[in-house]
């Protein structure tokens, strides 16, 4: 019996589809009894081994070490996200981009950031965006609509699993539609799915790129406001604090009303955005009341 290597990447009531990972065969797979027992179950993006028994089935036989897994939607060994956004129809707000930024970092994952819709816009506004970003993360300038950065992006996501994510209308169907034309992805559609998945269980498929890599079908973070852990931890997924933070007077200082604090300094001299700061203070404060009304509701 020959033990081969797939990922799985769509559900069926009672198989999965995997990609073999050699050569790239669709294998239609049942599961073994065993993973029943033992309430193990593959999820999209899980890589497996499987083998073909004697009358052509597929099976699988084990379920690799999972380096990850996202909730919303559910999905293993996500490498990166693509967040795309714009500033323009619709106008999407700082605080917006940073809270997926939240949601990333809590993650642990890779991320690009994609401004689409840059032929809506003026240099300075472009300029503005980058100098707080660009230090950062990677940005591409993109346009789906003028065929502009599709290349940039697409290097970004050849041979990995990524998710998009970004608010509703910022062009992500349309990208993806321009970066892999045939991958059956309507404008608008995403997000349908999006909403179906709020009341059934339908699950995420994995789409592959012709030029090798996948693409959830279901946006990332659906629930931007899920801070389940505490304030004092929401300044570690505000990168650029850390290196400041050595001068801080404080060992456990988060940056708001302590004296001596290296975070604050570096935002009044300009080494970190003040845009960034307010928006910081902003989530901390959400996180605060997220983590009360939890507590309260334990109590009842
Ligand atoms: N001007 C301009 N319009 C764009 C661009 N990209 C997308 N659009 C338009 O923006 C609208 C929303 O695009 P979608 O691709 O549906 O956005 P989405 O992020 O997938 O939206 P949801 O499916 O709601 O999550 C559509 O009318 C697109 O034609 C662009 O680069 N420039
Ligand atoms: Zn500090």
């Amino acid at each position: 019996m020959k033990i081969k290597k797939g990922i799985v990447t769509r559900f069926h009531s009672n198989t999965l589809e995997l990609l073999d990972l050699e050569t790239n065969e669709k294998i239609t797979a049942y599961l073994r009894g065993k993973f029943k027992l033992q309430k193990i179950k593959p999820i999209v993006g899980d890589y497996v081994e499987y083998s073909i028994d004697g009358v052509g089935g597929a099976k699988i036989e084990n379920i690799l070490p999972r380096k990850n897994m996202l909730y919303r939607p559910k999905i293993a060994n996500v490498d990166q996200t693509i967040l795309v956004t714009c500033l323009k129809s619709p106008k999407v707000d700082y605080l917006i981009i940073d809270k997926f930024l939240v949601q990333v970092e809590k993650n642990n994952l890779d991320c690009v950031i994609v401004l689409n819709k840059v032929d809506l816009l003026e240099q300075n506004e472009i300029d503005e965006f980058m100098k707080i970003y660009s230090p950062l993360y990677p940005v591409v300038l993109a346009s789906a609509k003028k065929n502009i950065g599709i290349d940039e992006i697409k290097e970004y996501l050849k041979n990995k699993v990524s998710t998009f994510a970004g608010m509703s209308g910022v062009g992500k169907s349309s990208l993806l539609n321009a970066i892999n034309p045939g991958l059956q992805l309507r404008v608008g559609e995403i997000s349908e799915k999006l909403q179906r998945g709020k009341h059934t269980t339908t699950y995420t498929e994995l789409l592959s790129f012709d030029f090798g890599g996948f693409v959830a079908d279901t946006p990332g973070f659906a629930a931007l406001e899920v801070y389940d852990f505490e304030p004092e931890k929401l300044k570690e997924f505000f990168i650029e604090f850390d290196e400041h933070s050595m001068y801080c007077g404080f060992n456990d200082c988060v940056h708001i009303n302590e004296p001596n604090c290296g975070v604050k300094d570096a935002v009044k001299n300009g080494e970190i955005s003040e845009i960034r700061y307010k928006n910081y203070l902003k989530i901390y404060n959400e996180v605060e009341e997220y983590n009360r009304r939890i507590r309260r509701k334990r109590w009842k």
